[in-house]
C-alpha cells in the first residue's frame, strides 16, 4: 500500500449462508488499486466480481479480512461520496428527463441550483450528449442511456467510478464506440477506474491492469500489468502485443476455471 493506494483489500472473504448452505463468494481476496489506475476485473460467472465491486461501494458486507477506499471504511467512503456507481442497466428513471435523471444524487445532496445546472451541463458533454438534456430516456438508444448513466455518476466529481458491466447489453459496434469514450474520459478526468467485464478484448483495450478471477471460491488468479501505451486507438487491437496480454488473460481463465468463458 502507498500513499497513492486508493483502494486496499487484504484477505477480503465474503460468505452467503443460503439454504443450501455457504456460498464463498470471496476468499482471501488482496489487492491494491492505485490513483488513477484503470482496473478490470474479469472471470467467469459466479467468481465474485460484483460481489467486490459492490464491497468497495458498501452495499456488501465482508465477512473477512479488511478493506479500505480513499484510506477510510466502504461506508466512511460512501457517505463522503468517493465513487460514482454504474450499473449493468442504465436505471434511469423513465419520467424524469436525461437532465432531471442527472440531477436527482445531486438534488439528493443539496447542490445549489445553479451549481446542479453547470454539472449536468458540463457531464453531459463529456459524455458526448450535450442537446440531449430535455429528452426522456426512452427516446434515446441503449448506447445513450448508458452514456447518461456514466454522466450521473460523474456528476458530483467522485474520483473513483465502479462499474459493473456497463456495456455488456450492447452490440459491439456501440460497445467499441463506447470503449473509446470511456478511455478518453478517463485520460481527461484522471479517475481511478473499477471495471467489471466478461470481454477479454474490452478489459484489454480499457486497462492499466487486468485482475483474473476464479469461482468456488471466488479469488484472484492473476494479475496482468498492461504494457500498452496510455493512448490507444481501436486498431491497437490488432497489434502483436495487444495479443500477447489477451493471450495472457485467456490462459489465466483457462488455468482458474477450464472453459467456462
Ligand atoms: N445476495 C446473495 N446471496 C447469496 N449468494 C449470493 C448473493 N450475491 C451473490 N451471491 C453468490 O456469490 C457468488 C458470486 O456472485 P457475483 O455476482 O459476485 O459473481 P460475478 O462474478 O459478478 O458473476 P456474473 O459474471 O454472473 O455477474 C455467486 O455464486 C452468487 O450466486
Amino acid at each position: 500500500m502507498t500513499t497513492n493506494t486508493v483502494i486496499s483489500a487484504r484477505d477480503l472473504s465474503l460468505t452467503f449462508q443460503t439454504n443450501d448452505g455457504p456460498v464463498h463468494a470471496l476468499k482471501d481476496v488482496s489487492l491494491d488499486v492505485e490513483k488513477g489506475d484503470f482496473v478490470s476485473f474479469i472471470g467467469p460467472s459466479g467468481c465474485g466480481k460484483t460481489t467486490f465491486l459492490r464491497c468497495m461501494a458498501d452495499l456488501e458486507h465482508p465477512t473477512g479480512g479488511t478493506m479500505t477506499v480513499n484510506g477510510i471504511s466502504p461506508e466512511e467512503a460512501r457517505k463522503s461520496r468517493a465513487y460514482g456507481y454504474v450499473f449493468q442497466a442504465a436505471g434511469l428513471y423513465p419520467w424524469r428527463t436525461i437532465g432531471g435523471n442527472i440531477r436527482l444524487p445531486l438534488e439528493i445532496m443539496g447542490y445549489a441550483h445553479d451549481d446542479q445546472d453547470a454539472r449536468v451541463k458540463r457531464v453531459l458533454e463529456l459524455v458526448d450528449l450535450a442537446g440531449f438534456e430535455r429528452k426522456y430516456p426512452w427516446q434515446l438508444s441503449g448506447g445513450m442511456q448508458q452514456r447518461a448513466s456514466i454522466a450521473r455518476a460523474l456528476a458530483f466529481d467522485a474520483d473513483i467510478l465502479l462499474m459493473d458491466e456497463p456495456f455488456g447489453a450492447l452490440d459491439e459496434i456501440v460497445r467499441d464506440h463506447l470503449n473509446e469514450q470511456l478511455l478518453q474520459l478517463w485520460e481527461r478526468t484522471n479517475k481511478t477506474i473499477c471495471f467489471v467485464t466478461h470481454s477479454i478484448p474490452e478489459a484489454v483495450y480499457l486497462s492499466t491492469r487486468i485482475v483474473v478471477m476464479s469461482p468456488r471460491p471466488g479469488r484472484i488468479t492473476d494479475v496482468i500489468e498492461s504494457t500498452l501505451p496510455r493512448e490507444r486507438p481501436l486498431g491497437i487491437r490488432e497489434t502483436p502485443e495487444f495479443l500477447e496480454i489477451a493471450h495472457r488473460v485467456r490462459e489465466g481463465l483457462r488455468a482458474g476455471h477450464g472453459d467456462e468463458v
